[in-house]
């Protein structure tokens, strides 16, 4: 384990052993707040960390997890059909979703009638809904919604969500969702969570893994980290959470371009 001011990085000498860990930490983590609270608020993204979940459907963490209390929501959804091949909400519920017994009513997907600009409007809204309901909570200092977890994946460009370098999205201050029409990750039309709710979390796990990704990990993590000027930063780097706990879990391909270790 290495750490990096407020973030935590594991690194697993396999994917396989980081699956098994990211189940633990999930489960782990879904425990200690359904003990005190009747929800526990997640947020998934797409991606190849829905493979990575892959330990959390199956013994024993399974069966420890008090699903009826999970609310499921996504950091970012492609602008297509739910039962497309590109749909995040398909890719969930085929590899994740299916195989828990979450309440239906408590998976949030978008309205896949609407084009972008409405389905992030439409997506806003019924995250101030569960604001006014006490599903979600809000950041006394912000205003902006407070997820209990957010299960995120990152691109070879360091990217995360639909939150790409150099876009003007990574300056949004006001909106909590919002929409791309010309995502450089194809399918061009998504919507997306901003950064400031994105900040507020309370936990994130950062899935990295595979050595396409070596160069932004190094970028992120290792000594460059101090010297990029914040015009330069990948977006991964302007996660820097308010009051939260980030951790990456990595495996060994993901992080063999980094000194740190
Ligand atoms: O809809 C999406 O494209 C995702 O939500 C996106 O943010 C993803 O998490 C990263 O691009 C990593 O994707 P991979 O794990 O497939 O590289």
């Amino acid at each position: 384990m290495a750490s990096k001011e407020n973030q935590k990085v594991l690194i697993f000498d396999t994917e396989e052993e980081l699956s098994i860990s990211l189940a633990e930490h999930t489960a782990k983590l879904s425990n200690q707040i359904t003990s005190h609270s009747a929800t526990f608020t997640v947020v998934l993204s797409g991606g190849t960390l829905i493979d990575s979940l892959r330990k959390l459907v199956g013994s024993p963490y399974v069966d420890s997890v008090d699903w009826a209390k999970w609310h499921v929501f996504w950091v970012d959804e492609r602008v297509v059909p739910k039962d497309h091949p590109d749909s995040n909400y398909k890719l969930a519920l085929d590899g994740f979703l299916s195989k828990v017994p979450i309440p239906a009513d408590q998976v949030y997907a978008i309205n896949d009638t609407l084009p972008p600009e409405g389905a992030a409007d439409d997506y806003e809204a019924c995250l101030k809904y569960l604001v006014r309901t006490g599903i979600l909570k809000v950041s006394a200092t912000t205003g902006f919604p407070i997820f209990d977890l957010m299960l995120l994946g990152m691109g070879p460009d360091g990217h995360i969500a639909s939150l790409f370098p150099g876009h003007p999205l990574l300056n949004e201050k006001e909106r909590w969702v919002t929409y791309i029409k010309d995502s450089p990750k194809l399918p061009p039309q998504r919507i997306t969570f901003t950064f400031p709710v994105i900040n507020v979390s309370a936990n994130i796990f950062l899935v990295v893994t595979g050595a396409e990704l070596a160069d932004a990990v190094k970028k992120a993590l290792g000594h460059d980290h101090y010297n990029s000027e914040s015009g330069a930063l990948l977006p991964v780097q302007r996660v820097s959470l308010e009051n939260g706990e980030f951790t990456w879990f990595a495996d060994k391909d993901a992080t063999s371009k980094l000194e740190i270790k």
